[in-house]
């Protein structure tokens, strides 16, 4: 039994007559193993991030089902945390506190709280801004902080909607290094929706690619869990042999539509 299982997933969104008028996902279909790095890839509007809310238990499927650990998804849990692609501070909350809310919701009271609420920003590297406010945070630190503040309630499987895409190039990569890092630490779950062909090469042990609400492919890359010498790994062959591949995978469908 994989840890995470995606099963046969439609989802039709309806006016509120019941009106189907958009079909976002068409019987989405995948296994995620224990401790993997699943990246969700394709254009824009193909359902990953409905894939990935759906997973969250943020919006409902209009039939299939999605499994953590053997037990069926209905709405939110504490299995899951969610990184947005703006990191969604409160903002009268300091950096420490807002890493905490998670945990506070699950009733975790001091304190253990700060306890843990401080090793989560350790781990993203922000243990130096804890009183900071959201105001006082670059994109980055911001980024790292919504990461701490959805692990610390550590959940089985961390879902990340762009995480990285608002941010420039050189904090982005500087932010996969860290990603890669924090997942040697704690070996979690992982699936992450993007448009950056490079970063899905670069963090993701299987790339899916989907087209038109369908995952059109499932590709392997084999480069091993070892990647913190990103260079190295850039410029190894299997990098570019699958990026050309998935490349092709997303434009393919774009000749075949021409
Ligand atoms: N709440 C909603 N109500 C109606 N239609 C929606 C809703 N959310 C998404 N859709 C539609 O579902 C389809 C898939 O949207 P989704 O946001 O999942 O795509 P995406 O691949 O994540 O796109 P992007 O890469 O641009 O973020 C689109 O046609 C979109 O218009």
């Amino acid at each position: 039994m994989a840890h995470l299982e995606v099963q046969n997933i439609v989802k039709t969104f309806s006016t509120r007559s019941g009106v189907a008028f958009a079909r976002a996902l068409d019987g989405v279909s995948f296994d995620v193993e224990k401790g993997e790095i699943i990246a969700l890839i394709g254009p824009s509007g193909c359902g990953k991030t409905t894939c990935l809310r759906i997973i969250m238990g943020l919006e409902t499927a209009s039939s299939g089902q999605v499994r953590v650990a053997g037990r069926a998804v209905s709405g939110c849990g504490y299995d899951r945390g969610m990184v947005f692609q703006h990191a969604e501070l409160l903002p009268w909350r300091n950096t420490l506190s807002n890493v905490g809310y998670g945990l506070e919701m699950k009733g975790v009271r001091e304190p253990e709280l700060s306890k843990a609420s401080s090793h989560y920003l350790e781990l993203v590297g922000l243990g130096h801004a804890a009183r900071r406010r959201p105001h006082q945070l670059s994109g980055g630190m911001k980024q790292r902080a919504g990461i701490a503040r959805a692990l610390a309630i550590d959940p089985e499987v961390l879902l990340m909607d762009e995480p990285f895409g608002a941010l420039d190039s050189q904090t982005r990569e500087t932010l996969h290094g860290e990603l890669l890092s924090i997942h040697g630490k704690t070996g979690k779950t992982i699936i992450i929706v993007t448009h950056d062909l490079d970063e899905a090469v670069m963090l993701a042990d299987r790339v899916i690619v989907m087209q038109k609400g369908a995952v059109s492919e499932i590709v392997p890359i084999e480069i091993g869990r070892d990647r913190q010498d990103m260079r190295a790994v850039r410029t190894s062959a299997e990098y570019s042999k699958k990026r050309t591949l998935i490349w092709e995978a997303l434009h393919d469908h774009e000749t075949q539509a021409a």
